[in-house]
C-alpha cells in the first residue's frame, strides 16, 4: 500500500462541525473528487466521514479522531478508544497526536495498541523533529510534520515547515509526510524534493472558506 503511495498527493477531507461542509456526505464527494483527479489515498476525520469514505472511495485512509478533552493537551487520536473508533470505520493508517504535551495514555502504549491489538500502521503527527526522533523510536511507521505551528513551543513557526520536512528527512529511517499549511503545487513539489514520502494537502482543495479567503484577502490587497 505505502509503495503505491509513494511521491503522491494525499488529500485531507475534514470539515468539523462548525464549518459549511460538515457531513459525510460532502466528504465522501470531496474524496471522490480527489481521486478522479490522481490522489494516491484519503485522510478523514471521525468514524462517520471515514466509514462512508471507505465505502465509496477505494483508496488508502488515514483516519483520525480529534477530540478537544480539556484534561489534556494532545488532540488527534489520543486515546485507545478513539483509535479503535477509526480503525473500526475502516482505515488503513492511524494519525495520532505524537507531540511532546500532556495526553491520557502514555504514547509508546497507544502505539502498540495500534500495531498489536489493532493491527494498524502509525502516523505520528509531529511539531519538531525531536518528537519525530521518539515517535520512530517507539516504532510509528510513518512521520507527519502535521503539528508544526500549532503547539505553544512552535506557534511561532510558519508552515509548510520545510526546515522540519529536510530535518526529519535527515534524521529518520521512517518515511517522512509533508503536512500542514502547503497551499500550492509548488510547495507540494519542493516537499517531495526534500525526500518527503508523500504530501497531504487539506483545506487548499477542500476548505472553500479557506480558498475564498484567499482571493477576497488578494483583490483587497
Ligand atoms: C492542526 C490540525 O488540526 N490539522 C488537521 C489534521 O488532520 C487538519 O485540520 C488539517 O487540515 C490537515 O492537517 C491538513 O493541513 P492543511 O489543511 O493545512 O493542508
Amino acid at each position: 500500500m505505502l509503495e503505491k503511495m509513494k511521491g503522491g498527493l494525499v488529500v485531507s477531507c475534514q470539515a468539523l462541525p462548525h464549518e459549511p461542509l460538515h457531513g459525510s456526505h460532502h466528504m465522501a464527494a470531496m474524496a471522490r473528487a480527489a481521486k478522479e483527479s490522481g490522489a494516491v489515498g484519503i485522510r478523514a476525520n471521525g468514524y462517520e466521514d471515514i466509514r462512508e469514505i471507505k465505502s465509496k472511495i477505494d483508496l488508502p485512509m488515514i483516519g483520525i479522531l480529534k477530540f478537544n478533552d480539556p484534561s489534556y493537551d494532545a488532540f488527534i487520536t489520543a486515546t485507545k478508544e478513539h483509535a479503535k473508533l477509526v480503525s473500526d470505520a475502516g482505515a488503513d493508517i492511524i494519525a495520532v497526536d505524537a507531540t511532546a504535551r500532556s495526553r491520557p495514555v502514555p504514547f509508546p502504549e497507544l502505539v502498540v495498541y495500534i500495531k498489536q491489538t489493532l493491527g494498524k500502521l502509525v502516523m505520528a503527527d509531529v511539531s519538531t523533529w525531536e518528537e519525530g526522533v521518539e515517535a520512530e523510536r517507539v516504532g510509528c511507521d510513518m512521520v507527519g510534520t502535521t503539528l508544526s505551528g500549532y503547539t505553544e513551543a512552535t506557534k511561532h513557526r510558519t508552515n509548510p515547515d520545510f526546515e522540519l520536512i529536510e530535518t526529519l528527512v535527515n534524521k529518520l529511517k521512517v518515511p517522512v509526510i509533508a503536512e500542514g499549511g502547503i497551499r500550492t503545487p509548488e510547495q507540494a513539489k519542493r516537499a517531495i524534493d526534500l525526500g518527503a514520502f508523500f504530501v497531504v494537502v487539506g483545506g487548499a482543495i477542500t476548505r472553500p472558506q479557506e480558498i475564498t479567503a484567499r482571493f477576497v484577502e488578494g483583490i483587497k490587497r
